[in-house]
């Protein structure tokens, strides 16, 4: 089974890529809800978070999103905590999910994946494309939040750049190119790949 990992930046359609996988067969990972529910529910990692922002980053023993969000999106020291605690939990939960996978190959999505440098674990990493003005507006009206909102977030990642220019294979999501032939091409090359070893 191949391990595939599926990447980009804020608002490039990571998720909405992963679906269209979903509908094919193939089993996603997503990390981010992964790690959201591993705050929410693993007492030992919550109780690092509490040690480290305060007992306001739950509410009624709830992760308090807007207070954390509120903290480390404008905090590069801060942000480099959190991650610190939640990552490693998050990528021993994928590597476990992978191990009970029994598909040709299975998909990791994840927008940190060459920040957190779980890429040692994939066998491929997938990247998603789309022009900045275009990931930058999806953003704001899906979190409805502010361009400079969604640019203090950009600003905690590897630009998508750097990232698209790490990865095995690049998916364009700018709306004029259509996203499900270039899915099912990219899924007929992984079933080829997966088939070879
Ligand atoms: C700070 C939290 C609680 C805010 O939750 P909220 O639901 O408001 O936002 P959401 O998770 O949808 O993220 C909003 C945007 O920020 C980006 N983002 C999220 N976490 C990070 C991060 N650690 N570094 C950089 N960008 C991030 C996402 O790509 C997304 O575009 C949440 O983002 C979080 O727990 N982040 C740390 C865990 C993490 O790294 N998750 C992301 C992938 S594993
Ligand atoms: N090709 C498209 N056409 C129309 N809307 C799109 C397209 N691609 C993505 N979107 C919309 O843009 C928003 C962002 O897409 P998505 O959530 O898939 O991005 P993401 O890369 O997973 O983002 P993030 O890292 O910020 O969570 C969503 O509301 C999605 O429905």
């Amino acid at each position: 089974m191949k391990r595939v990992g599926l990447t980009g930046g804020i608002g490039s359609g990571k998720s909405t890529v992963a679906h269209i996988f979903e509908v094919l067969g193939i089993p996603v990972f997503y990390a981010d809800e992964a790690s959201k529910k591993l705050m929410n529910e693993d007492e030992e990692l919550k109780n690092k978070i509490k040690k480290a922002f305060g007992n306001n980053a739950y509410l009624n023993g709830e992760l308090n999103r807007k207070y954390l969000s509120d903290v480390v999106f404008n905090d590069h020291e801060k942000i480099k905590l959190l991650n610190s605690l939640v990552h490693p939990a998050t990528i021993e939960g994928a590597l476990h999910w992978m191990q009970g996978q029994t598909a040709p190959y299975v998909i990791k999505e994840a927008a940190l994946i060459f920040e957190s440098g779980s890429n040692k674990d994939l066998d491929y990493v997938i990247g998603v494309k789309s022009p900045v003005e275009l990931s930058i507006k999806r953003a704001m009206a899906r979190d409805n939040i502010t361009e400079e909102q969604v640019k203090a977030r950009m600003d905690k990642q590897m630009d998508a750049e750097s990232k698209i220019r790490l990865c095995d294979y690049v998916i364009v999501n700018d709306e004029q190119q259509m996203l499900i032939p270039q899915v099912l091409a990219l899924h007929e090359k992984l079933l080829e790949l997966a088939a070879k070893n």
